[in-house]
């Protein structure tokens, strides 16, 4: 089925389309408990719509024209209580429904968010934030969407189309011949739009991540527009984006328009013919008005299914196009592939590193940022590490994080190959406080907290007192539980820096990374924040990284990354 639907669908790669509508099956087959209850209620209640035509055909034909009192009373109460039981079926439906949709929504979600956090750096640094954004929320959105309703809408049309033309032959094998021309001809119709549909569908799709993007790289932006007076420019490019979007958007619509009013006509065309075939017929006798009354009703359902079925046929081209690009983000593989062998950091480290003949560039460059780098790090010494700007300073400390493995050399923390460690560990045992701090939403305890949500409120508080921030919490109106707004744009550089340390106090490293920490507070600030440091994280390895000679100042080891290399003290390190 899976391989039908993948084939069915115009695609450049239907293997991949395939595989990505057996991943999507995977989120839809621990539902099919709830799916097979819906489906249940989804049959009933298109029984009871096929049952509405053939009660006024009865109430028409045995009872008006029959002119039966009793039947006309029997039937017009049948008929209250199919509409009763009608309206209370859709509302339970519509409730199980939401519930059903909602669960595989966020199971998507969580799964791809899952995968999004085991990618490098590097992956975030080439994508743009709004286009993957755009993927998570709106084509996700569009695949949960097709997942369940069009499911249900196929199921229910189904159900409809054949009981509609049991009704229709039952009434009038011939006249239902008229069926069997329309049909065909809408299917050729649709196959011959499909490939149309898909193409515009995707680039409304690529237009709706360039609109993200726009925002959401402006908006935290906004005071640099200003400072800059760029207001309008950036006006402009919104403006420009909007008529992209909106020139794309009316270039589907009329495709889709075409894509369905064919189909329509012909319906309507069918219908006529009926109306005017079997109107003829009850004028000359031979059938009954409310035979005539049903058989167009019935003729109205039998087409709707069709309508619906074929509007599937353009869902199934917009989920597949959602799909693709959800499927792009799942084959990105990560930098640092899961290991089942990886072991648990031991408890008795203790922060020696040893750096042996690192050679490194970044995947698609040619450049060498390290090339045979080598150091040792005595555990619980201070390192001072500088060289000029770009020569790989970060790039060193994201290796020790292992964001990414050097393709030559090792590094080895109290003598154990990081490769064989569990990255989620390592990780947690290197604070690393650089200049760029990340703050989210919420009160300062809790951001404090952030690297260790175990810890409790005396603990945060006293991090808070070790990192001087006693006369932030003494100026917010709410102390420690104040919120700080996202990016903690009200606070001042140092403010933030501290922050980063008593988060970094609570992480409870074996090893800390100050890479240009202190680079955007004053010297005395500095000063302040390097005793702090050293006497908060006294007996552990200590990294700093500075342009400025006073953070550098009082370091056991200077390490200077030179063309790729490690001088130690200015000398080549073996
Ligand atoms: N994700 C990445 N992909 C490709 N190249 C990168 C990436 N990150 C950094 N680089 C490049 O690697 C080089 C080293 O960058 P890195 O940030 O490590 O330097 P640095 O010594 O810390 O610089 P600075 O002192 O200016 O902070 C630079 O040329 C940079 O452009």
């Amino acid at each position: 089925m899976l391989r039908w639907i993948s084939r069915t669908v115009a695609s450049d790669q239907p293997e991949q389309l395939e595989k990505a509508f057996r991943w999507l099956y995977s989120f839809v087959k621990p539902q099919s408990q709830a799916i097979g209850g819906l489906l249940l209620l989804s049959v009933l209640a298109s029984m009871l719509v096929l049952l509405q035509p053939w009660l006024t055909k009865t109430l028409i034909d045995d009872g008006l024209i029959a002119k039966d009192y009793g039947t006309l009373v029997s039937v017009a109460l049948l008929m209250i209580s199919v509409g009763i039981i009608s309206t209370a079926l859709s509302g339970v439906t519509r409730y199980l429904h939401t519930r059903l949709s909602g669960r595989i929504l966020f199971s998507l979600r969580d799964n791809i968010y899952h995968h999004l956090q085991t990618l490098s750096p590097s992956f975030y640094g080439k994508r743009r934030i709004g286009d993957l954004l755009s993927r998570l929320d709106g084509d996700v959105a569009e695949i949960q969407r097709f997942s369940v309703d069009s499911l249900f809408s196929a199921v229910s049309s189904v159900l409809g189309l054949l009981g509609s033309v049991v009704m229709l032959l039952a009434l009038s094998w011939k006249l239902s011949l008229l069926v069997l021309i329309l049909i065909p001809l809408e299917v050729l119709w649709l196959r011959w739009m499909r490939r149309k549909v898909e193409v515009k569908v995707r680039t409304i799709r690529e237009r709706s991540s360039d609109l993200s993007s726009f925002l959401v790289e402006t908006l935290p932006a906004m005071k640099f527009i200003q400072s800059v007076g760029q207001e309008e420019r950036e006006r402009d490019r919104l403006n420009t984006l909007n008529e992209n979007y909106l020139g794309d958007l009316l270039k589907l619509q009329v495709t889709e328009f075409f894509t369905q009013a064919i189909p329509s006509t012909l319906t309507s065309l069918t219908r006529a013919s009926a109306f005017l075939i079997g109107g003829y017929w009850v004028i000359e006798g031979s059938w009954q008005l409310g035979s005539l009354i049903a058989f167009s009703t019935y003729l109205g359902m039998a087409v709707g299914p069709v309508n619906s079925l074929l509007g599937l046929y353009v869902a199934i081209q917009r989920m597949s196009v959602s799909l693709g690009r959800v499927n792009e983000l799942r084959l990105e593989q990560p930098e640092i592939p899961h290991d089942d062998t990886w072991q648990p950091l031991p408890t008795t480290v203790v922060g020696e590193l040893q750096l042996t003949g690192l050679s490194f560039s970044y995947p698609g460059r040619e450049q060498l940022i390290l090339s045979d780098a080598s150091a040792f790090i005595p555990a619980g010494s201070k390192v001072a590490l500088s060289g000029s700007s770009g020569v790989g300073k970060s790039t060193l400390i994201d290796l020790l994080q292992r964001y990414y493995d050097p393709q030559a050399g090792s590094i080895q923390i109290d003598s154990i190959d990081i490769r064989t460690i569990s990255p989620f560990m390592l990780r947690k045992a290197i604070a690393v406080v650089s200049q760029d701090i990340v703050l989210f939403r919420g009160s300062l305890r809790e951001n404090i907290r952030y690297a260790n949500p175990d810890a409790n409120d005396h603990q945060v508080e006293k991090a808070a007192e070790q990192a001087q921030l006693l006369g932030l919490i003494s100026e917010l109106p709410q102390g420690i539980d104040s919120v700080i707004g996202e990016r903690g744009q009200q606070l001042s550089g140092g403010q933030r820096q501290r922050i980063a340390i008593a988060r970094a106090l609570l992480q409870n490293p074996i090893i800390l990374v100050l890479d240009e920490a202190t680079a955007a507070v004053d010297e005395v600030t500095e000063t302040q924040v390097i005793d702090a440091v050293d006497q908060l994280f006294a007996g552990r390895t200590r990294i700093l990284i500075s342009h400025r000679a006073s953070t550098l100042a009082g370091a056991d080891t200077c390490l200077t990354l030179v063309d790729g290399k490690l001088l130690s003290n200015g000398e080549l390190t073996a």
